[in-house]
C-alpha cells in the first residue's frame, strides 16, 4: 500500500486494522476508507464476521476480515475499541511483534501492567488517545513537574451506567432515578474494575497524570443530564487547573460521540508533517 507524500514521491502507507466493529469501530473505518494520508484501512477484526462483512459492502468498503491472533501479519497498528475482556488478546501479538497498538479499553489496562512491559521488551508501543476526555496535554505537561492531586466528577444518564458489574453486585437500581444519585466514590483503579464499559476516560486520565490510586473519582447516574458529563480538577506545582466535557452519547449510551472522533484525530497527528498540542 502506497500514498503521495507533498513532494509527490510514493511512499508506504501505515496500515492499521480495527479489532471491534461497533460504534466506534465503524465510524474510524469509514473515516480510513474515505482517505486518511498516509494510513491505510488494512484489516478488520470482529466476533460476527457475516454482520461485519454485510456492513463493510454496504458502505463500499474492501478490507479483509482477519482473526486476532493474524493481526500482526496484516497491520503495523491496531486500533483496540472491542470489549474490554479481550484487550490481551488483541495487544500480546502486536506487541510481541513489535507494533502499535490505540487502547480504548483503558480499563482493562490498569490490571495489565504487564503489557507495557511486553511493548517496551520488544519495542512496540501501546497508544491511548484522549478518546471521550479532554486535556491530557496539560495533564501529562503538569506530570513532568508534581501533580498534587486529580479529582474527576462523572455525571451519566442512567441508562449510561445500566448494567455495570459495580451496580449488579451492589444490586444498586438505577432505574426510575428522579433525583442524582452517588454510586461510587473511590480510586481510578477501583473505578476501572467497577465501571470497566463507562469510564475508560478515568483510567486514561490516571495514565496521563498521577496514575490509578492516587486518582479519584465520583460516579452519578444524574437523570437531570442528557450528555455523559466530566468535570476534572488538577493540582500541580506548576498550574492548578479545571477542566469539563459534555458529551453526546451516541448510539451507544455509554460512548461519548466524540471518542471516535479523537481516534481519527490521534491516527492523523501520527503523520502528519504539523503536530499541535503535546
Ligand atoms: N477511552 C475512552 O475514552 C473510551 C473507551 N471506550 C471503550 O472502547 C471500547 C469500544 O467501544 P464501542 O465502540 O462504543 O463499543 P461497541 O460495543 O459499540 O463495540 C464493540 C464491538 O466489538 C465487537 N466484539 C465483541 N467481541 C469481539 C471479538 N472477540 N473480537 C472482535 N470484536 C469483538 C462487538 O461485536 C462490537 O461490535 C469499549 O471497551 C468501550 O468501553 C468507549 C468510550 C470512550
Ligand atoms: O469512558 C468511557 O468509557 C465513556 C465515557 O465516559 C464517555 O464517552 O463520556
Amino acid at each position: 500500500m502506497k500514498s503521495q507524500s507533498q513532494e509527490g514521491h510514493s511512499v508506504p502507507s501505515k496500515r492499521i486494522a480495527i479489532a471491534g466493529l461497533g460504534e466506534i469501530g465503524r465510524t474510524v473505518a469509514r473515516k480510513l476508507a474515505e482517505g486518511l494520508p498516509g494510513l491505510a484501512l488494512a484489516a478488520v477484526t470482529t466476533r460476527d464476521q457475516a454482520k461485519a462483512q454485510a456492513w463493510l459492502d454496504r458502505e463500499g468498503i474492501a478490507c479483509p476480515l482477519v482473526a486476532l491472533d493474524d493481526l500482526p501479519d496484516h497491520a503495523d497498528l491496531v486500533v483496540e475499541c472491542a470489549p474490554a475482556a479481550i484487550l490481551e488478546q488483541i495487544c500480546r501479538p502486536m506487541l510481541s511483534a513489535g507494533k502499535q497498538v490505540m487502547v480504548l479499553s483503558a480499563s482493562a489496562l490498569l490490571p495489565r501492567p504487564d503489557l507495557i512491559d511486553l511493548a517496551r521488551a520488544h519495542g512496540g508501543q501501546i497508544i491511548v488517545p484522549t478518546g471521550a476526555l479532554i486535556g491530557f496535554d496539560a495533564v501529562s505537561a503538569a506530570a513532568e513537574g508534581t501533580i498534587h492531586s486529580v479529582q474527576m466528577v462523572t455525571r451519566k444518564p442512567p441508562k449510561g451506567l445500566a448494567g455495570a458489574p459495580y451496580l449488579v453486585e451492589n444490586r444498586i437500581s438505577v432505574e426510575g432515578l428522579t433525583s442524582a444519585l452517588c454510586v461510587f466514590k473511590g480510586s481510578a483503579r477501583d473505578a476501572a474494575a467497577a465501571f470497566p464499559a463507562n469510564v475508560n476516560v478515568v483510567a486514561a486520565l490516571s495514565l496521563a497524570g498521577i496514575g490509578p490510586d492516587r486518582t479519584t473519582i465520583e460516579i452519578w447516574a444524574d437523570p437531570a443530564v442528557t450528555r455523559n458529563c466530566h468535570q476534572i480538577r488538577v493540582d500541580a506545582d506548576s498550574a492548578s487547573f479545571t477542566m469539563g466535557i459534555e458529551n453526546v452519547p451516541s448510539e451507544n449510551p455509554k460512548t461519548g460521540r466524540i471518542t471516535a472522533l479523537s481516534v481519527i484525530a490521534a491516527l492523523r497527528k501520527l503523520t502528519s508533517p504539523l503536530q499541535v498540542g503535546t
